[in-house]
């Protein structure tokens, strides 16, 4: 048996380079996160990563999106249609190991927002139900990477990478439920001027 992951992963607050601003159409990818893995995950083009962000090595991260709310409309949204809606988020970025990618990508799992169960909960009956909205390719997305998780692996099985993208989601719901990162979510009145602006950045589409 592998030991069991940390909860959480990384410090109390965002630390430089996080946060991490990332934006892009959302793109198709090769089609496995939901056929083969049963996990959607919204492909961004990752053409100029590294000459805008060389700092950001290849693994898994967690942070908050926002898509577009002229193209996308957010079913159970309490907030008016011109206002986009934050959302947790788990990703990767990089070259999936299991696959044998040989172009470097960038993968967005959506979640549910923190104040609803978390569908990826350990000890529930069967299989994972992982988080699924309704399809928004060619939309446009604003995220903003709150921190690591840990790098890339190959796996030597389907439902191993499956098990661990699973815990995935787990960590980043943890990590994102402490108070320096659930601002970036949630309104609360004292937010700091740098969260403000980084909030206002993840809901402007021009
Ligand atoms: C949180 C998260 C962690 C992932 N970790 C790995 C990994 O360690 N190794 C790997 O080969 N792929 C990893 N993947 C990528 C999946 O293999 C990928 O989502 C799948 O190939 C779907 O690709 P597609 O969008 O091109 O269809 C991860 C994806 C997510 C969302
Ligand atoms: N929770 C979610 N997170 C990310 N994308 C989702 C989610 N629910 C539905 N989708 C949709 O599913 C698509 C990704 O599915 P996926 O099987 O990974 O295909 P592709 O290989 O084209 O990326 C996204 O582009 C988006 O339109
Ligand atoms: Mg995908």
């Amino acid at each position: 048996m592998s030991k069991p992951r940390d909860p959480v992963a990384g410090p109390n607050a965002p630390e430089p380079p996080f946060p991490i601003r990332l934006s892009g159409p959302v793109i198709k990818g090769f089609g496995r996160g939901s056929k083969d893995l049963g996990i959607p995950t919204a492909n961004i083009p990752a053409d100029d990563l590294s000459e805008k962000h060389p700092e950001l090595t290849t693994g898994v991260y967690y942070g908050v999106v926002a898509l577009d709310p002229k193209t996308y409309h957010h079913e159970t949204s309490e907030s008016s249609a011109s206002t986009a809606v934050v959302l947790p988020a788990v990703l990767s970025i990089g070259y999936n190991p299991f696959y044998k990618n040989t172009v470097r990508s960038v993968e967005i799992h959506i979640m549910p927002a923190l104040t609803e169960p978390s569908p990826t909960a350990a000890g529930q009956e069967g299989h994972t139900k992982f988080n699924r909205l309704p399809d928004f390719y060619k939309t446009r997305l604003n995220l903003l990477i709150l921190g690591y998780i840990r790098p890339e692996f190959d796996y030597v099985s389907l439902e191993a990478l499956v098990e661990d993208i699973r815990v995935d989601c787990e960590v980043a719901r943890e990590s994102l439920l402490r108070e320096a990162y659930k601002c970036y979510l949630v309104h609360n009145g004292n937010t700091s001027g740098k969260v403000s602006e980084d909030r206002a950045w993840l809901v402007s589409f021009d």
